[in-house]
């Protein structure tokens, strides 16, 4: 299944620069693995935003919670999921 995903990141502004950078490198490879196996499919920044957009490509919503909240950064994170559905006018 595929899933519109949008992620807002809110790091608190008492955190430590030391260990954003930390979380955020380990958000990093922890997302690089996932594209690299093809379930995190899309990754786009949002123009102006410390948000992105992603599409994952997992079995179900069990999986996609499993991967969505292993995310390093998400206890810092406001999620919105979308499930996508094939367009009925989708050319073949
Ligand atoms: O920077 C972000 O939007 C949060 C994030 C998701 C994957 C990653 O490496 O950073």
């Amino acid at each position: 299944m595929l899933y519109l995903v949008r992620m807002d990141v809110n790091i608190p502004l008492d955190m430590t620069e030391e260990r954003a950078n930390t979380i955020k490198a380990e958000e990093r490879e922890y997302s690089q693995k996932l594209q690299r196996d093809g379930r995190w499919a899309h990754l786009w920044r949002v123009v102006g935003e410390y948000s992105n957009y992603s599409v994952f490509d997992v079995v179900d919503n069990d999986e996609l919670h499993m991967l969505l909240s292993g995310l390093p950064l998400f206890p810092y994170m406001d999620i919105k999921v979308t499930p996508l559905a094939k367009h009925p006018s989708t050319a073949e």
